[in-house]
């Protein structure tokens, strides 16, 4: 027994988890239709890793999800789960019971199990390669499968003799083999490719490394003999540097005696100078002083002239001094005269002042006194205007109450005389009307009245009267109108009184302009004596300023009378003094001529001695310059040689980027010559020159290159051992396949004759290779002839022959190598009962090798089953299992 059970959960119309256990032998799957059975098949076929929707008949692959009913709602996930009995090992996991999973989930998540460990579709499918079991393989075969078996192509009839054959796995590794051989040539060709392209630099950069080297060896040597040369002209520098070194040294021994020399004839030379300078300055001073008393001498002479002239100018001002004396006494006596008159005159003008004062006083006081006057009748009017006013307010009151008193009583008495049409006073009464009216605006008028209404009265009946005499208004009236009586008097009164005090202000102005007048006439009289006062004062004043001057003046004549007297005396005896100083002014001069010409002797002598010192000295400056000239270009000289020598250093530093000094020390010392080291680099030149362009970076892309050159020919080594091992393997597959392919085929061949003949009850049948050169290509021909029939194309055989030569094919297969189980999903719908009876017989004879499980309609089928498995749809649209079994000896009875 191979399959042991399954359990569906949410596949197809299996809502509900459902538990099948197989049986051993043939098992009839039967209900109703349209019940669930092929959805069993499905589950089996979708279990083992089906991935076409049309197998599923479905359009989507979660079409297989259960989608719902009217009562229940479409789940989300499906699940079916396989057990297998692997007790004989068919399978090839160590283990004696195998449970195959598959899930999947609306949203196209889906998961593959085997003994609940999640595998990859791939090797759930290798593990029932070659077992008949499988995808492509013959363990189910439903209706429609038959008629592909025999419509299709002879080709595609081969995966049924191919996984009898077991040569699937082999076809699956072949197909890998191939697929890598051809991947292995065309990673060949690439790399090929890449090595041509590669080899092309290989050998390029091959040369011009090898030029390169050639160059750097040249080059390397260049540098060794540049060191050396370099080296020697600096040794030779140097050297040259010491030698002028040893002149130096000579040179400053003889420029320390000339400097020697030098200094002391020049101390000597400066001692000399300096007594000369010496002598000079004596020389010069006594010159000096012999100009000084030439110049003392004439200026003795100029003075004594000078003495002489001033003594007659001083005796011509004594003379006029005299004169000048006698005309100031003079003058003096004039000006005391004039002062005399002018203090009478003053005196006279100061009384006259007085008089006109004591005028202006009286008359300003007078002044003062009516102004004084005219203010107090100034308030007595401003007093009677304000009483005025009041009385006129009081006044304009009184009337006020008079005109409302006025209008009542008329307002009365016009009433009272509506009451009243007495004929006779009838124009009285009209005219008496017209007036009260009149009186309401012109109180005044009521006096008018006040006669007329008398009259009025007069003549009235005495009821009337009584009524306007107790009246109080008229009463009062008549108290105002005394009242205004009273203030109309009181403010004529005022008016005279304001008018009479204006007539006098009038009069008193008047008083006051005429002295006013009075006054400005003694002021100006008072002005012009104060002006000729002080006229003659100030007169007075200058006359004495004057008075004071001229005798001052007279008092300096005289004074300076005398001065000059004394000065004439003075001039007398200066001048005989200077008259000496004279004298002993020439002899001096005569004693300083001869020493100045005994010092004039003594420096023209020295003058001689100096010249010929500084000759000497000029010789030996010259020669002290020369040995500086020569000293100045040793260290111009040295200095250049030390600059050139650090030049030799910097230049091999900037040529060579490496100091000298490190050089040296792994640098071979060559030929000491300069010349031939010359020589042998001009000939390193050209041959450098020879080699012409090169790469200087050759050498190192040679290496890269050389590296990648030669791990590609390996690697085209290496692929081309892995393509002669893949075509061996190729080769190998192949001879194996078409051994096993063609033992297979052979009995199966002979197999399907027998079979056929035992399912038909005669006729022939039998297959054929349609290339038996080429095995592993070949496509099969069926050929069949049912009893009594001649030879048929298979396509015109009846849909019982063909299910029936399908069925034989089958079996035949079955009979060389027997699948572990197969389903049959109504493949006996097309017999007749003798074929029914046939089939089922072969059925239970390979039912001991293999486990059947048969879905059918057929009673005779059912009947040659050990098992059944009922499947019901009791609930619209949801599938259940039923299990029963059956014993044969039960059903034959
Ligand atoms: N995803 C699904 N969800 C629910 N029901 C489904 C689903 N897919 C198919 N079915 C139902 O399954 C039934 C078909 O079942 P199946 O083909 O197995 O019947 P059967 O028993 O083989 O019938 P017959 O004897 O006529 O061949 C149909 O009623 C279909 O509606």
């Amino acid at each position: 027994m191979f399959l042991k059970s399954m359990e569906l959960m949410g596949f197809k119309s299996f809502a509900d988890r459902t538990h099948i256990d197989f049986s051993p032998g043939i098992s009839a799957l039967l209900g109703p239709n349209g019940c669930g059975k092929s959805n069993i098949v499905d589950a089996v076929k979708w279990v083992l890793g089906e991935q076409s929707t049309k197998n599923m008949r479905a359009l989507k692959m979660e079409d297989v999800i259960f989608n719902g009913t009217v009562k229940r709602k479409a789940l989300n996930v499906a699940e079916v789960t396989l057990t297998i009995s692997n007790e004989t090992n068919i399978l090839e996991i160590d283990a004696p019971e195998i449970e195959i999973k598959r899930r999947l989930y609306r949203n196209g998540d889906s998961e593959y199990f085997i003994n609940n460990t999640v595998v990859r579709l791939k090797e759930l499918r290798e593990l029932f390669f070659d077992t008949g079991i499988g995808k492509t393989a013959y363990s189910i075969l439903e209706q429609g499968k038959i008629d592909q078996i025999l419509s299709s192509r002879p080709e595609e009839r081969r995966y049924l003799f191919e996984e009898a054959a077991g040569i699937t796995k082999y076809k699956l590794k072949g197909i890998e083999a191939a697929k890598k051989l051809e991947k292995t040539r065309d990673n060949i060709k690439q790399v090929q490719n890449i090595l041509t392209e590669v080899s092309k630099s290989y050998f390029t950069l091959k040369e011009q490394s090898e030029k390169t080297t050639e160059y750097r060896d040249i080059k390397n040597k260049l540098f060794d003999i540049d060191v050396n040369l370099q080296l020697l002209k600096i040794e030779k520098l140097k050297e040259l540097h010491q030698r002028r070194g040893e002149e130096h040294k000579q040179r400053e021994k003889s420029l320390k005696s000339i400097e020697d020399d030098i200094k002391l004839l020049g101390s000597d030379l400066s001692e000399s100078h300096r007594n000369q300078g010496q002598i000079k300055n004596t020389l010069s001073e006594s010159q000096k002083k012999l100009y000084g008393l030439g110049v003392e001498k004439e200026s003795l002479k100029n003075r004594i002239t000078a003495n002489k002239d001033r003594e007659k100018e001083y005796n011509l001002q004594f003379k006029s001094l005299d004169e000048r004396e006698s005309k100031y006494n003079l003058r003096s006596k004039e000006l005391k005269s004039d002062i005399e008159e002018k203090n009478r005159t003053s005196e006279g003008l100061k009384s006259e002042l007085i008089t006109f004062e004591k005028n202006l006083s009286k008359y300003i006081t007078e002044n003062s006194r009516f102004s004084e006057h005219v203010q107090g009748l100034t308030d007595n009017i401003e007093n009677n205007s304000n009483n005025v006013a009041t009385y006129e307010d009081k006044k304009d009151g009184i009337i006020e109450n008079i005109k409302d008193l006025a209008t009542k009583i008329t307002d009365k008495l016009e009433e009272s005389l509506k009451s009243f049409s007495i004929e006779k006073h009838e124009t009285l009464v009209e005219m008496f009307r017209k007036q009260l009216k009149l009186s309401k605006t012109n109180p005044s008028i009521l006096f008018n009245l006040e006669r007329d209404f008398d009259e009025l009265i007069n003549n009235f009946p005495i009821n009337l009267l009584k009524l306007i005499s107790e009246d109080k208004n008229l009463s009062q009236k008549k108290s105002y109108d005394l009242e205004l009586k009273d203030i109309t008097i009181k403010i004529q009164e005022c008016k005279s009184v304001i008018q009479k005090s204006k007539d006098e202000i009038k009069l008193t102005n008047s008083k006051i302009e005429i002295n006013s007048e009075l006054i400005s006439k003694e002021k100006i009289k008072i002005a012009e004596s104060k002006v000729k006062l002080s006229g003659i004062e100030e007169n007075l004043v200058l006359i004495n300023k004057n008075l004071v001057e001229e005798e001052t003046l007279l008092n300096e004549i005289k004074r300076e009378r005398i001065q000059i007297g004394e000065k004439i005396k003075q001039i007398v005896m200066d001048r005989e003094t200077l008259s000496k100083k004279l004298e002993e002014l020439k002899l001096s001069e005569e004693k300083i001529s001869s020493d100045i010409k005994k010092m004039e002797e003594e420096v023209n002598k020295l003058l001689n001695n100096n010249r010929d010192k500084e000759q000497l000295l000029n010789k030996k400056r010259e020669n002290l310059s020369k040995i500086s000239l020569q000293i100045e270009r040793y260290n111009f000289e040295t200095e250049h040689i030390d600059n050139k020598v650090a030049e030799l250093y910097e230049e091999f530093k900037d040529k060579y980027s490496i100091e000298l000094t490190d050089a040296k020390n792994s640098t071979e010392i060559l030929n000491r010559d300069e010349d031939t080291l010359k020589q042998a680099i001009a000939d390193l030149r050209v041959k450098q020159k020879m080699i012409g362009q090169i790469n200087l970076m050759a050498p190192e892309e040679f290496k890269e290159v050389s590296k990648r050159y030669h791990f590609l020919k390996s690697q085209i080594e290496d692929l081309k051992n892995a393509d002669e091992n893949l075509s061996k393997i190729t080769e190998q597959i192949k001879s194996e396949s078409t051994k096993l392919f063609s033992e297979t085929f052979f009995n199966i061949q002979k197999s399907f004759s027998v079979m056929y003949q035992r399912l038909f009850g005669g006729g022939s049948a039998e297959l054929q290779l349609t290339d038996p050169h080429n095995v592993l290509e070949s496509g099969i021909e069926i050929y069949a002839r049912p009893p009594g029939k001649s030879l048929e194309n298979i396509s015109l055989l009846s849909g019982g022959e063909r299910s029936l030569t399908a069925v034989a094919l089958l079996f035949a297969t079955y009979e060389i190598k027997p699948s572990p189980f197969c389903i049959l999903d109504e493949i006996d719908a097309a017999l007749d009962e003798r074929n029914i009876s046939r089939f089922v017989n072969t059925l239970t004879e390979f039912s001991k090798e293999s486990q059947f499980i048969v879905i059918t309609h057929n009673k005779k089928t059912v009947t040659g089953s050990g098992a059944l498995l009922g499947v019901t749809m009791q609930e619209s649209g949801v599938s259940k299992l039923i299990t029963m079994r059956l014993e044969h000896e039960e059903e034959e009875e």
